[in-house]
This record gives C-alpha cells, structure tokens and sequence, in this order.
C-alpha cells in the first residue's frame, strides 16, 4: 500500500517539473554519455581542522543519472566533503565541479543546479511550511505562479499538505526532513545532495521519500546521499563511493564495489579494515548482575 501511494502520489508531481532534468538526459541519449560533463567532479580536495585532517586528497567522479550512496564510518569525513561539495565550506585546497560549473569560482551558476538537504538542517521556524517553500522559490528566482504550483504538489506527495499552516518549529523530526526535502528541490536541481536523508524518518515517509527521489533520478537528475544504512544504500544506489579517515577507498558501479562479498555491509567492512575488530569481547565484566 505505502508503495501505491508513493507512486501515485509521485505521478502527480507535472512531467514540466523534471523537464531541466530530462534535458540533460536528452543531451547525455543524443551526444553519447563521454560527452556530458560528470555530476560532481573532485579533485584532490583537502579540509584540515586544527590538527584534524578530515579530508584528504578526495578524488571523486561521479557520473549524471545515477543514486550515488557516500558511504563511510563515523568520521570518515562525508559531511566535510559534501559540505565542501555545495559550497557551504571552502576547501584547504583541490577543486569541484558540479554539472560542469566550477563551484568555488562560479558559485552562481553551480548553485543554481543544486539542491542540498544538509545534516543538522536549519530552517526558519517561524515561517509556517508553505511560507518556508514560498520563501525559497522567491530566492531561487522561480515566478510566484509557479512556486505555488510546485510547492502544493510537493506538499501533496509528501504527505505535509495537513500540515502545511504548521509553523516549522511545531514540526517533528521526519516532518522537517520532509519540508527540507520540499525546500531542496523546489527548483527542480541537477544534482541533490542529500546528508543522511532518512534518519528520523518512520518507514511509510521513508517510502514516499524514496518514490520522489526514484521519480526524479528516473528522468536524469542525480542524487548523492551520504549514510551508514548500507541496506538502504544496497537497496536504492547503483553507484557507490566509500570513504574512510578523510579517503576515498572506493567508488564504481555498485555491483564493483561490492565484488565477491555477500553484501555491500561485508564489502564495506573489508574496505575499512573494520573485519576482525574487538567487537566488545575485552568486556568481559559486561553482562549485568555481576559488580
Ligand atoms: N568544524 C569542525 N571542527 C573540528 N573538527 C571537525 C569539524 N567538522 C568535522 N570535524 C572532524 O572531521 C572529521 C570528519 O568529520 P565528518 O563530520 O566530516 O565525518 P562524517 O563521515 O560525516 O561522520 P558521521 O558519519 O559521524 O556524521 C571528524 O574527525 C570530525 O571530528
């Protein structure tokens, strides 16, 4: 049932909403993939915090099209690197093109092609929903005709159209990620950058979020999304990059990067040398009852 109505509610979204998306996917069909520039190119990117390197010497292609899943241990530093990605933190050094737009040299333009639903999302909490998505298609330069169309809709398929005169600072954690997911592709970007968009989110929003993002892959755009779920990610992504202690150890094809293991999980374990690892057995005090 949830997947009926993710899918019906997704068919609503108007086929003028993708339309910037499928353009790409035309130009990719009729020039021959090689020639389309890739989603996001990074080149030897580096981020230093005091003592802490957390990125170091992040090169990354990631191709137009495709669910891409960043995946990687705690502090590995995704949120660094996609933080860098859109713009939202410089790098040290190194360089990032988003659909072919220098994104520290021509922050306009990159921008303008880019939707972000960042980790620890801020968002103006006395503005009601509807007034948060108005406020960002204004911004985004979109017509107030068309804003209101488009954020109905989004309103609509991701179930917060009851809640719409809500203020956000009465919304629950799913529902901001919800409002946050609206916010984002409002403008109907390129590339999505999603920082661990199902957290907090119960099974039935998490479906419907995944019909939306399905919807919106399916017609060219590109989603990068950052999590630890490695089912989720094995489940959704057909491209996969994994990062550990500020590198990237492996990018490709999902089928490649998972290679002989059973699953991407024990890929991924092989990948960052976390096989084997005291998995609590030096606690041997531990089990309850006993001082
Ligand atoms: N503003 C900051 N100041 C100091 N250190 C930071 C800052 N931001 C990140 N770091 C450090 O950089 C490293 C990478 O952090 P980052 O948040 O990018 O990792 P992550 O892969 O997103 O982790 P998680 O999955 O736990 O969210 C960590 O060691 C973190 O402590």
């Amino acid at each position: 049932m949830p997947d009926q109505a993710a899918h019906q509610a997704t068919e609503a979204l108007s086929t003028s909403e993708v339309s910037a998306a499928s353009e790409v996917s035309e130009v990719s069909a009729v020039g021959g993939a090689s020639q389309a520039p890739p989603a996001v190119l990074v080149q030897d990117l580096w981020k230093r915090f005091g003592d802490q390197v957390a990125v170091s010497g992040v090169d990354l292609t990631l191709p137009a099209g495709r669910f891409i899943g960043l995946v990687g241990p705690n502090g590995a530093g995704k949120t660094t690197t996609l933080s860098m990605v859109t713009g939202l933190l410089r790098p040290d050094k190194g360089r990032v093109e988003v659909a072919g737009h220098d994104v520290w040299r021509d922050p306009v333009e990159a921008k303008s092609r880019i939707g972000v639903l960042p980790e620890g999302l801020r968002l103006f909490e006395r503005l009601s929903g509807r007034e948060l998505l108005a406020y960002n298609g204004r911004l985004r330069g979109l017509p107030g005709g068309e804003v209101d169309k488009r954020a109905a809709q989004l309103l609509d398929v991701l179930d917060l159209a009851g809640a719409q005169h809500k203020l956000v600072v009465d919304y629950s954690t799913g529902m901001r990620k919800k409002i946050g997911l609206a916010a984002a592709l409002l403008h109907n970007p390129e590339v999505l950058f999603l920082d661990e968009p199902f957290e907090g989110v119960d099974p039935v929003s998490a479906q419907t979020i995944r019909g939306v993002l399905e919807r919106y892959t399916s017609s060219g755009a590109t989603v990068v999304f950052s999590s630890h779920v490695m089912e989720l990610v094995e489940s959704l992504c057909d491209w996969v990059a994994v990062m550990a202690a500020g590198r990237i150890r492996a990018q490709g094809p999902l089928a490649e990067v998972r290679g002989d293991a059973p699953s991407l999980q024990q890929a991924f374990l092989e990948l960052v040398g976390a096989n084997g690892r005291d998995a609590g057995q030096s606690l041997d005090w531990l089990g309850g009852g006993a001082r």
